[in-house]
């Protein structure tokens, strides 16, 4: 028998990618379970299943920098934060967290289909009664306008969102005196495209051509150091509604009119806001 339980909850994270570099990525979790039915005619309660996975995916994977530590150029070592993970290719950073901040996965590569294999073997290693068989399929939104894939922490969150380098795959639309503005949305989108959103307060002076963002949470100290041209300073902490109204001042202010804003973190969330300029 097969029970399957579609989009029973979102993975939200940030990977190191061979190409793009620090990367922000959402997924929608689909879970198919296999084995015996018991007696009450059931595989496993669905009232069972969800909180069981999700409660996984939240103490694991969610809300952590996923490290390929056979990738060319990425060096794992201890440090006084926990771990401190550094890359050369294809640009130079690191990142010091305590280790719960990270997923250290030994491949040459993070892929949506291992992971999803990984999280599916470490839920079998515990399995529920007459549960033979775990399959989790990840899968990205099916995004087809604007949307962008920054990475950054939360200083002030009281959970994991405080994590230095956590991300999201989000939705992005801009609308300009009532009109959605396809042009508009694809330019700001891109601006927030594999970067690290920092809140000025946490930016230690730029050293030579870095950035280094440090601040110290419940979870413990965290630090990140990476190019410049990568960051991206706000001067406020990255909220969605803080991002949502700094975008919206912006746009209005370079481009004139009526800016309404509507930026999403993750999948089918996020904060809308209005600014007006008269150029
Ligand atoms: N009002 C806001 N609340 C939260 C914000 C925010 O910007 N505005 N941001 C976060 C974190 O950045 C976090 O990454 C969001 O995490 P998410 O997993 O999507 O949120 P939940 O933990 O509430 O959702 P799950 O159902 O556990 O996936 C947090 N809050």
């Amino acid at each position: 028998m097969t029970l399957f339980v579609n989009a029973l909850t979102q993975l939200d994270a940030s990977f190191w990618d061979n190409e793009r570099g620090l990367v922000g990525a959402s997924w929608h979790v689909d879970v198919t379970l296999d084995g015996e039915l018991g007696d009450d005619g059931m595989l496993f309660d669905f009232g069972e299943v969800k909180p069981w996975v999700k409660r996984h995916i939240d103490g694991e994977s969610d809300h952590t920098l996923l490290v390929p530590t056979l990738a060319p150029g990425v060096v794992v070592s201890e440090c006084a934060e926990g771990l401190c993970v550094q890359t050369t290719h294809p640009w130079p950073m690191e990142v010091r967290a305590p280790r719960q901040a990270f997923t250290l996965l030994p491949w040459p590569a993070i892929t949506t289909a291992r992971l999803g294999e990984y999280i599916s073997e470490q839920l079998m290693k515990r399995p529920p009664a007459r549960v033979t068989a775990i399959d989790i399929h990840l899968a990205e939104e099916q995004i087809d306008s604007a949307h962008y894939t920054y990475t950054h922490g939360l200083k002030q969150h009281a959970g994991n969102c405080q994590r230095i380098a956590h991300g999201h795959r989000s939705r992005f639309y801009v609308w300009r005196d009532g009109e959605l503005d396809n042009e508009l949305s694809l330019q700001w989108a891109h601006g927030l495209q594999d970067i690290y959103l920092a809140d000025q307060a946490d930016v230690i002076q730029p050293e030579d051509d870095f950035c280094r963002v440090a601040y110290t949470s419940a979870q413990g100290h965290f630090r990140i150091k990476l190019p410049r041209e990568r960051v991206m300073i706000m001067p406020m902490t990255s909220t969605v509604e803080n991002i949502a109204r700094w975008l919206a001042d912006r746009i209005a202010a370079l481009h004139g009119g009526h800016i309404r804003v509507q930026a999403f973190e993750g999948i089918g969330k996020g904060a809308v806001a209005e600014a007006e300029h008269t150029l």
